[in-house]
């Protein structure tokens, strides 16, 4: 009987760990992490330090788990702290996911990581444990202050040689955006944009800075709007012509200019109203705008009024356009590890450079908070979440 007990137990023992090893190559006894989450939505004071979050799991085979070196903040995090886009982002997240608690709280808020892959998927075939990376991290998902994040393969990347994890988490999450919103909506490849005339309305922040230097290393000539007090720091990224837009309405100084291909639009509120006047007619020339009321329609009417309302206005807004002979379009942050891939190449050719403007280490996320929800930002703001981030490569 005993001799029974004991195998039985051992064959437990086995089939547990064959389970643990099911989707990962790896099983951690570990089960908390340290991370920055909320509770609720509201101002920063929702924002707490938690020793006890829970450890990130390996749910499907194409999934790594990153151990997080440096983060990256973005406008979103601080608009999601208040609870946007609550309703359409808990549809979008992963049920398995959310299993513990029942809803998407505690929340980890952050969308850039550079770090180190700490453990794979079965099916994951591009990475390898200790390979440093970068990714964003769609908003649907567990962010990137905290210890540990688990993200699918696709959606990581390998960390650009020539930087710092301190300096790649200023890149993927607005690279990523100005890529889908640049690429994948307007239709700018690196071999049709040459000599391209390209205005960035908003060219001072995160995807700016990014889009400016990208544009440039693909030949474009780039007219940029923002601040007097930013208009060398956008120079020197690679604007060819900037219009100051606190010395009034900007519309005036860029109608008198050559008319452009393509606009990118930060800034919204209205822009629409003047932009598409300034587009090169009948030519496939495009509006893209990233401020949209997407989310709020979700969040106000509920997902299915919210995405009807939504289609309504963009259709209204496409064809009110397009019998002028102009392209209208809405555009929006797409994780993708192969724009990434792309993306690190162009940075270790010294082609486009992280614009990080100010760095706050692990226990100062809510300060970090502060910093992005003033605004007026240069460039990027990064948490530098393990002391030992920037040292890791020195070490392999
Ligand atoms: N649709 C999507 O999926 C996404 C949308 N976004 C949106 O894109 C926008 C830009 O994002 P991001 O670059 O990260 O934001 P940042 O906060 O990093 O930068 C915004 C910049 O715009 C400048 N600015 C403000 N008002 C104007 C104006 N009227 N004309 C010209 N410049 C102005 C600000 O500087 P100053 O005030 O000193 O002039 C600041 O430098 C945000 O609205 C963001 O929400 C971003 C990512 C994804």
């Amino acid at each position: 009987v005993l001799t029974r007990q004991v195998c039985v137990k051992k064959r437990l023992a086995v089939l547990f760990h064959r389970q643990c090893r099911l989707f990962s190559t790896s099983s951690r006894a570990r089960t908390i992490m340290p991370a920055w989450v909320i509770d609720k939505y509201g101002s920063n004071d929702v924002l707490r330090f938690t020793k006890n979050a829970s450890f990130p799991v390996i749910n499907y085979p194409n999934e790594v788990i990153v151990k997080v070196f440096a983060a990256g903040l973005n406008p979103l995090d601080v608009s999601m702290r208040g609870g946007y886009g609550a309703a359409s982002l808990s549809m979008m997240r992963d049920p398995l996911s959310i299993k513990q608690s029942g809803s998407e709280f505690p929340l980890i808020l952050g969308r850039d990581v550079s770090g180190v892959i700490m453990e794979c998927g079965l099916d994951v075939k591009y990475f390898r444990e200790r390979d440093e990376v970068w990714a964003a991290i769609p908003p649907w998902k567990q962010g990137s202050l905290a210890e540990f994040v688990v993200l699918s393969g696709n959606e990581v990347s390998h960390k650009p040689k020539s930087l710092s994890h301190t300096e790649a988490a200023a890149i993927p999450y607005v690279a990523t955006t100005a890529w889908s919103a640049l690429v994948n909506t307007g239709g700018i490849k690196k071999d049709n944009c040459a000599k391209k005339r390209i205005l960035i309305l908003g060219g001072s922040g995160g995807v700016g800075t990014f889009a400016i230097q990208m544009l440039k290393a693909w030949g474009a000539h780039v007219t940029v709007t923002c601040s007097q007090n930013a208009e060398l720091f956008v120079r020197e990224l690679g604007a060819d012509h900037v219009v100051d837009y606190t010395a009034g309405p900007v519309e005036e100084p860029l109608s008198m200019l050559e008319k452009f291909d393509l606009i990118l639009d930060n800034v919204g509120g209205g822009t629409e109203h003047w932009a598409l006047d300034l587009l090169k007619p009948w030519t496939g020339a495009k509006y893209v705008t990233l401020v949209t009321p997407f989310l709020q329609n979700t969040d106000r009417l509920g997902i299915a009024d919210g995405m009807m309302k939504t289609a309504a206005t963009v259709s209204t807004k496409v064809i009110k356009h397009l019998v002028k002979g102009v392209h209208y379009r809405w555009g929006f942050f797409a994780p993708s590890g192969v724009a990434l891939d792309e993306i690190r190449e162009m940075v270790d050719a010294g082609q486009i450079r992280p614009v990080v403007e100010e760095t706050f280490n692990f226990s100062q996320v809510p300060q970090a908070f502060e910093k992005v929800e003033k605004g007026h930002a240069r460039g990027k703001t990064v948490v530098q979440i393990s002391k030992g981030g920037d040292d890791f490569a020195a070490q392999l």
